[in-house]
């Protein structure tokens, strides 16, 4: 490696290996490397090898902006083809067992070979990595995947602050501080008494078990969109907020990408389409909807006129789901009025002028990269934080209209209901109104990933402070420090009062 990037204060972002979780670590690494720091980014080898085939990663370390990026994965110690890889109750301990041995052998090679690691960052499902930066005495960061609303939900729940939906009460409403009262449903559903997935629950509050490690809690979200809660949660915690981390200005590495699937090309397809005329529709990496839903939607598709881009991603060979099929004679009967990827590049996908709105499972990155796009949406959340940024989305950031309410209510949305907001969502009054407050969260998002906005100031002050960090660690170890500037002034300022006005009819 050159001795540029060995002279830089180096971070190690460790990721849990889901599309969701490592795009906004990547994002996060590069926003870090493009302000001077040698980042290297490792998630398991498993993921590792998708990553290197659908994307540009080499094995030298990526020049960003005034820093680097590298890529190292470990091995998760199964076979190339276990199947138990694809159920998160037995591969989230195994990547623990084996990341408390692996994730400490490559903090020592890299100090080995003259880039000593100086801080930890990792994000949810796996918070050990929390232990293994306290038991090498270096300092973590956490990188918060979803919504500040959601960190409060399952702050509160952890701590038992207030009531939530109980096997003797499963229909109650939650209220917390700084947020709109949640329906029973709107609450994140891994919290739900009769949640499918209690081994996202317990993973997720493995984190709050771990929340007093990391010495600051990095959101990807913005002040400006979450102000009150963001607000009354920083009392709590050291939170920062950085987001949208996939809004760089300065794009100065759009290459080095973390996708899992080479995207379909699909943007000379949208270019050939009318400004405003074109539904986007994604249900993100995880999501699988059965065959009856898909068929509705894709008749709801057809009968709403619209044109239309369908992410129809194939199933893992070991997830249990049946490959989805389409309608008989459906792509002859939509014609070039529309298209069917297995993957997209979404970012391009939602800035297209053609793209009008967006049918979307409410992740939190589809949520974020919407709303900083100017994207109206169409909510059709799932599980997990989908169904509060679904509530988010229509009700409080006004840029949506709701398909529909989770998985848990199971509920078929016919393909009437499907059209009827495919045409909500699109032309009308209401079309208008949503797209205005998209465009006003699209500036805001803007504003604040611009130099000297809340995002970025934080981020600076991040950096200062591993920096900071950085030389007491080696002071620690008595061994070599890299180099580092002196900090700059902290330059958290004062909170911006800046809410954005939204239209409601
Ligand atoms: O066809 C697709 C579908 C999704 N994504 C990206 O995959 C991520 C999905 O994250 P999200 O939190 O929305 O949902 P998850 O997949 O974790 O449920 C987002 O960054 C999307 O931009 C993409 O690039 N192409
Ligand atoms: O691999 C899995 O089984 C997996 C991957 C990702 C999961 O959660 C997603 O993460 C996003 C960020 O936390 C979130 O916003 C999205 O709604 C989730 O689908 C869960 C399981």
């Amino acid at each position: 490696m050159g001795s540029d990037a060995e002279s830089l204060v180096h971070v190690l972002l460790v990721s849990f290996p889901g599309q969701g979780h490592v795009n906004p670590l990547l994002r996060l690494g590069k926003r870090l490397a493009s302000k001077g720091l040698l980042v290297t980014f490792t998630t398991p080898e498993s993921i590792g090898k998708q990553m290197r085939k659908a994307s540009n990663i080499g094995d030298e370390p990526a020049p960003v902006g005034d820093g680097f990026i590298r890529f190292e994965f470990f091995e998760d110690g199964w076979d190339e083809d276990e199947p138990r890889r694809q159920d998160l109750d037995q591969y989230l301990p195994q990547l623990e067992k084996v990341g408390k041995v692996l994730i400490p052998e490559m903090i020592r090679r890299n100090a080995e070979r003259n880039r000593p690691i100086s801080c930890l960052i990792n994000n949810p499902f796996i918070p050990w990595v929390s232990d293994v930066a306290e038991s090498l005495g270096l300092p973590s960061a956490m990188l918060w995947v979803q919504s500040c609303a959601c960190f409060a939900a399952y702050y509160h729940y952890y701590h038992g602050l207030v009531p939530f939906p109980s096997e003797s009460a499963m229909e109650i409403d939650v209220r917390l501080p700084c947020m709109p009262l949640l329906k029973h449903d709107e609450v994140p559903s891994f919290l739900y008494p009769t949640s499918p997935y209690p081994f996202l629950r317990r993973a997720i509050l493995g984190q709050y078990k771990n929340l007093d490690k990391p010495f600051c809690i990095l959101m990807d979200t913005f002040q400006e969109l979450e102000l009150e809660i963001i607000e009354y949660m920083s009392k709590i915690c050291p939170i920062k907020t950085v987001g949208p981390l996939f809004k760089n200005p300065k794009v100065p590495n759009a290459n080095v990408r973390g996708d899992f699937m080479k995207a379909d090309d699909c943007v000379g397809w949208l270019d050939s389409k009318p400004a405003g005329s074109v539904v986007y529709v994604s249900f993100g990496s995880v999501v699988y909807l059965k065959q009856d839903q898909w068929d509705e939607i894709a008749y709801g598709l057809l009968n709403s006129n619209v044109n239309f881009l369908w992410v129809m991603k194939p199933p893992h060979k070991d997830s249990g789901y049946t490959v989805l099929t389409l309608p008989e004679g459906f792509l002859e009967k939509a014609g070039d009025k529309g298209k069917v990827v297995q993957w997209s590049p979404q970012e391009q996908v939602l800035a297209h002028p053609a793209v009008a709105a967006f049918v979307t499972h409410c992740g939190w990155n589809s949520s974020m990269e919407a709303l900083a796009s100017g994207m109206p949406v169409i909510a059709f959340p799932q599980w997990g934080d989908q169904v509060t940024d679904a509530k988010y989305l229509v009700d409080v950031f006004k840029v949506g209209v709701r398909m529909c309410r989770g998985e848990a209510e199971d509920k078929l949305i016919t393909r009437d209901v499907v059209e009827k907001c495919l045409l909500e969502a699109t032309v009308g009054e209401k079309a208008a109104e949503m797209k205005r407050n998209a465009l006003k969260w699209k500036a805001a998002a803007e504003a604040a990933v611009a130099e000297g906005g809340s995002s970025d100031r934080n981020i600076q002050a991040f950096m200062d402070e591993v920096k900071r960090r950085s030389v007491e660690v080696a002071l620690a170890k008595g061994s070599k420090s890299t180099v580092v500037e002196a900090p700059a002034a902290v330059r958290e300022g004062a909170a911006t009062n800046g809410k954005v006005e939204l239209d409601s009819s």
